[in-house]
C-alpha cells in the first residue's frame, strides 16, 4: 500500500533538520528530469513522498511463494519508486519500512528482513550515495553491523543535496516525531474506513494528502482507474 502525500511548509524545516543531506555530484549518476505523465502538472507536485512498504506477504501470497520473496521484490518496487520520484525532481522521500511492532513477527522473518536491509543498503550503495538515509533515532535495538553501516552510509553520503531518502526502521507512533501534531499521541488505527499506521496519521492530520491505496508491488503496473478489491 502507498500513500503519498506533502506536508505543509511549516513542517519542512524540522523534517529536513531531522534527516541526513545527501546528494548526488558525480555527472554519470545524474538523471534527466522527466516529463510528467499526463494530467500530472510539476507545480502542483509535492516536495515529499512518504510510502509504507506493506503488502508484501499479501503479494507473495497470492502468487504462492513465500514471504521472503514478497520482501524482496518490494525493494525491487522501491528502486523503481525512487528512481521516478529523483527524476520527477521530489525533494525528500520517506519509506516506513519497518516498525517497532514488526519485532514480534516470528524470529526468521525479522531476522531475513534485517539482513535484507543491510544487503540492500550495500548493494545500492551508488545508487543510495544520491539520497540521503535517516538514521533511526534509536538505533539500538538494531543489529551493530546494521548500525555500523547506515552510519558509514550517512557519513559518505552527507555532501550530497540532490534527493533525501528517509528509511524509517523500528519507528513508532510512540515516539516524539519531529512533525508531530501538537495533539500528541493520535494513534489512529483507521483513516477513511482503511487501516493505516499510526506514525502516519499524525502526518495525514498534518498534511495535504493524495491517496493511492494500492499494493506496494503493484504499483507499478495497476492502470489508472477504480480501485480493485483486494486493496484495504
Ligand atoms: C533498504 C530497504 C528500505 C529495504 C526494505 C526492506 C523491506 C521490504 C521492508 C518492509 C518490511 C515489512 C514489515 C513490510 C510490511 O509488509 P507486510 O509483510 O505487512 O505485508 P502485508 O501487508 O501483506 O501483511
Amino acid at each position: 500500500m502507498g500513500l503519498l502525500y506533502s506536508l505543509p511548509k511549516r513542517y519542512h524545516y524540522k523534517l529536513q533538520a531531522a534527516t541526513t543531506d545527501l546528494s548526488g555530484g558525480r555527472a554519470s549518476l545524474v538523471e534527466k528530469e522527466a516529463e510528467l505523465p499526463e494530467g500530472m502538472n510539476r507545480e502542483l507536485m509535492p516536495k515529499h513522498v512518504a510510502m509504507i512498504m506493506d503488502g508484501n506477504r499479501r503479494w507473495a501470497r497470492q502468487r504462492g511463494l513465500r514471504t521472503s520473496a514478497g520482501h524482496e521484490a518490494a525493494v525491487k518496487s522501491l528502486r523503481k519508486m525512487v528512481k521516478l520520484c529523483r527524476q520527477w525532481v521530489i525533494q525528500v522521500v520517506t519509506v516506513f519500512a519497518f516498525s517497532s511492532e514488526n519485532w514480534i513477527r516470528p524470529k526468521m522473518e525479522v531476522s531475513f528482513l534485517l539482513s535484507l536491509f543491510e544487503r540492500s543498503f550495500k548493494s545500492e550503495m551508488e545508487c543510495y550515495l544520491r539520497y540521503g538515509i535517516r538514521v533511526p533515532r534509536d538505533s539500538s535495538q538494531l543489529p551493530t553491523s546494521l548500525q555500523k553501516f547506515i552510519n558509514e552510509v550517512k557519513e559518505t553520503s552527507k555532501n550530497n543535496t540532490r534527493l533525501q531518502l528517509i528509511v524509517a526502521i523500528s519507528y513508532s507512533d510512540k515516539y516524539p516525531l519531529s512533525h508531530r501534531t501538537p495533539s500528541g499521541d493520535s494513534r489512529l488505527g483507521d483513516v477513511c474506513g482503511r487501516r493505516s499506521s499510526g506514525v502516519l496519521v499524525d502526518v495525514v492530520e498534518a498534511g495535504t494528502l493524495v491517496w493511492r491505496w494500492v499494493f506496494w508491488k503493484q504499483q507499478q503496473r495497476r492502470p489508472r482507474g477504480p480501485r480493485g478489491k483486494d486493496e484495504r
